[in-house]
């Protein structure tokens, strides 16, 4: 199923724009803040050709409904952007920034966008690791193999269920991973129990036709006022 994802279609043209970007955030605060999930000048042309390619099985309404995907928006901290509430007068540590956003050359880090099926409970990351990832010379560290999985399987789930965590990660390392060549993130939901939300997730080279890593998770949805003490 990985495989025959990451193969459809075509490109259509440089640094397309989905029209059917998620609208509504599984957070309760407003977010009009900068999407970093968009092309930027560091994003190479397979990387562009992946955006364009899963942005248009955002395009339309119709597809929307048959394909079932959007784009989940990325912004650098989502209590930065509330808009009011009782968590808001809670608010410590102004500058702290969401782990995978928080560089800011173009193409050094973590550069990556999450397209979400929510009617087949799938996502895909599209994702372009880069210099200061470094673990093996060349190629990406496993604590950033981690934290890219941990947030793609952590989007899927907030999309899913709302306020979670993950309680459990497992990860085999099959294959590593070079610098700067983009890679497809696949999760998706196995089992849902009560809170209890158990994903899958293996990564691959952008043609499918190598296997990097697989990994397992399991995410818990929260009260969010437990994480402030509520
Ligand atoms: C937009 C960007 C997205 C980024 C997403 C990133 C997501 C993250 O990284 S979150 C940060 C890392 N995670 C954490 O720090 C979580 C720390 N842990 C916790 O806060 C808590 O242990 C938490 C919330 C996971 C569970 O606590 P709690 O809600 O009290 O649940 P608890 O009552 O202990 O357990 C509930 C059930 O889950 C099971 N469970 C809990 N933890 C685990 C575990 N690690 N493994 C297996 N089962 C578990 C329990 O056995 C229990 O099962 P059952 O109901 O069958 O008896």
């Amino acid at each position: 199923m990985w495989r025959a994802a990451s193969r459809l279609g075509a490109a259509v043209g440089p640094g397309r724009q989905p029209t059917r970007a998620l609208a509504m955030s599984p957070w309760p605060f407003s977010a009009t803040p900068r999407d970093y999930s968009v092309p930027n000048e560091s994003w190479s042309r397979e990387m562009r050709r992946l955006f364009d390619h899963y942005s248009c099985l955002c395009d339309t309404e119709e597809q929307q409904q048959s394909a079932g995907w959007c784009k989940f928006p990325s912004y650098n901290r989502s209590l930065k952007h509330a808009a009011g509430g009782k968590y808001l007068s809670k608010m410590v540590q102004a500058k702290a920034r969401l782990f995978t956003r928080n560089i800011e050359e173009p193409g050094a880090g973590f550069e990556y966008a999450v397209f979400l099926n929510k009617q087949e409970k799938t996502s895909v990351t599209i994702f372009q690791p880069g210099h200061l990832l470094e673990g093996p010379p060349g190629h990406l560290h496993g604590g950033a193999i981690a934290t890219i999985i941990d947030s793609s399987t952590g989007t899927l789930a907030g999309a899913l269920l709302g306020p979670s965590m993950t309680a459990n990660l497992n990860i085999n390392y099959r294959s590593p991973i070079p610098l700067g060549n983009v890679v497809l993130i696949h999760c998706k939901v196995d089992q849902t129990e009560g809170r209890k939300t158990f994903m899958s997730c293996q990564i691959t080279s952008s043609d499918g036709d190598k296997l990097h890593t697989e990994a397992t998770g399991l995410f818990l949805s929260i009260n969010l006022g437990r994480l402030f003490g509520a």
